[in-house]
Formats: C-alpha cells, sequence, structure tokens
C-alpha cells in the first residue's frame, strides 16, 4: 500500500476510533504554506522556501506515534528474574508531546512502575510505550490513561501506577501566561489502587534521593 494514503492509527488501544485517510506529502506542505501566509508571512521568500518540507519531516517525527502499536513493545517478556515480584519503577522518563487543543507542545517526565507476575519486560519498552503515545495530539490525562491501560491489559501485572508532571507551552506562551505551572496527573489499577500503602510506597519512591 502506498505509505501517503495509509490510514492513521489513532489509538492503538481504541480499535473503533475512526482512522482517517492520511493526506498526501504535497497536501500537507500545501497546508504549511497557508499557515505562514496566515501568520503573515510571505512563505515565498527564501528562508521560507523549504520550511513546508521541513516541516512535514518534522511531523513525521513528532507525531511517528500513530504509526507505532505500543502494545507491541510488550511481546517480548523474560520470566528469569529470580522470583522477583515486587515493584520495578522507572522514573524520569522525559517525553514531548502536543497538546490536542492548541497543537503546542507540553513536556516533562512520566514516572511508571508495575508489579509483576511471573515475567518482566525489557525496561526500555516503558519509555518506548511512553513516547508512542506522547508522539500524537494529546492530552495529558488521556496521555497518563493510555500508557497504564497498555501495560494492564498485555502484561496483566498486580498493578500499575503512573505519575506524569508536565509544563503545557499553551500555558506559558499564549492564554493565561502562567511560566512555569506544571500540571501532575496520577491513575493507578491494582494494588496501586487498592492497597494505599502500596500508593505510598511508590510515591515515596518517586521522592527518593530528591532534596
Ligand atoms: N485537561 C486538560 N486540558 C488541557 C490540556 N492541554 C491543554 N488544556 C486546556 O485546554 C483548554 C482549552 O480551552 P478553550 O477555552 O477551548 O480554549 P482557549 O480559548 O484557547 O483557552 P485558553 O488556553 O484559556 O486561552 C485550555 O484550558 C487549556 O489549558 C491537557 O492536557 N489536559
Ligand atoms: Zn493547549
Amino acid at each position: 500500500m502506498d505509505a501517503s494514503v495509509a490510514p492513521l492509527f489513532r489509538h492503538v488501544e481504541e480499535p473503533t476510533a475512526a482512522a482517517v485517510a492520511r493526506p498526501s506529502r504535497e497536501d500537507a506542505e500545501a497546508a504549511v504554506r497557508t499557515l505562514i501566509a496566515w501568520a503573515g508571512d510571505d512563505p515565498g521568500r527564501e528562508g521560507l522556501i523549504d520550511t513546508p518540507k521541513r516541516v512535514v519531516r518534522a511531523y513525521e517525527e513528532l507525531f511517528g506515534g500513530y504509526r507505532e502499536d505500543a502494545a507491541a513493545f510488550l511481546e517480548r517478556t523474560f520470566s528469569e528474574t529470580g522470583g522477583y515480584d515486587d515493584m520495578v519503577l522507572v522514573r524520569d522518563i522525559s517525553f514531548h508531546s502536543h497538546c490536542e487543543h492548541h497543537m503546542v507542545p507540553f513536556f516533562g517526565r512520566a514516572h511508571v512502575a508495575y508489579v509483576p507476575i511471573d515475567r518482566v519486560v525489557g525496561l526500555s519498552k516503558i519509555a518506548r510505550i511512553v513516547d508512542a503515545f506522547a508522539r500524537r495530539l494529546q492530552t495529558q490525562e488521556h496521555l497518563t490513561a493510555q500508557i497504564v491501560s497498555t501495560l494492564d491489559e498485555v502484561l496483566k501485572p498486580r498493578g500499575v501506577a503512573v505519575l506524569i508532571e508536565a509544563e503545557h507551552m499553551c500555558m506559558t506562551m499564549r492564554g493565561v501566561q502562567k511560566a512555569g505551572a506544571s500540571t501532575m496527573t496520577t491513575q493507578f489499577t491494582g494494588v496501586f489502587r487498592d492497597d494505599p500503602a502500596e500508593q505510598a510506597r511508590f510515591m515515596t519512591l518517586l521522592r527518593q534521593g530528591r532534596g
């Protein structure tokens, strides 16, 4: 199939969401020229002539998550854990995303924990899942929920905990203009939801070693 008209993955864990036909690269570049003119500049001037091509290439990278199947990162698991059955926490996973309301960046760090049953997953795959969902148009809440539900549904662990802290450029560069305001979202399943002590341990480990 011609990649330029391949349907987009909307959200891989939501197969009922409508897939939209992908416009051609030329259409996307023309749209960038329109936005440059709308902003008030001349898309034909020397410094801007190649910008639509660059923007479209950058979009392929920044929104590459639509073409990734986050659940597939968890296909490979390891069972030789020496009986390890406690929390695995990957802290400070940096990410960049774009808010779906203004299409401007929000960025920060995700902290992801799970309590395995028998099998563990490669640590880098947790960071890959964060990126697969972050590289889409998002809200911070949806991003948090998607990371949790993918780990929960595929690994079926004893519990999953995700905390995301982020700064939204739509609140900093424009609109209400509150530089430095940060937003935190959390979602818990299994033991982290049902056992306050496990949830507290997750929060304590997040703070460990910080001033
Ligand atoms: N809940 C949530 N809201 C977000 C997120 N990213 C941006 N927003 C908010 O989305 C809202 C959109 O509000 P609207 O009133 O429709 O748009 P607007 O007129 O541009 O709003 P202002 O940003 O207040 O100027 C704003 O309050 C943003 O702060 C997010 O990840 N989660
Ligand atoms: Zn926004």
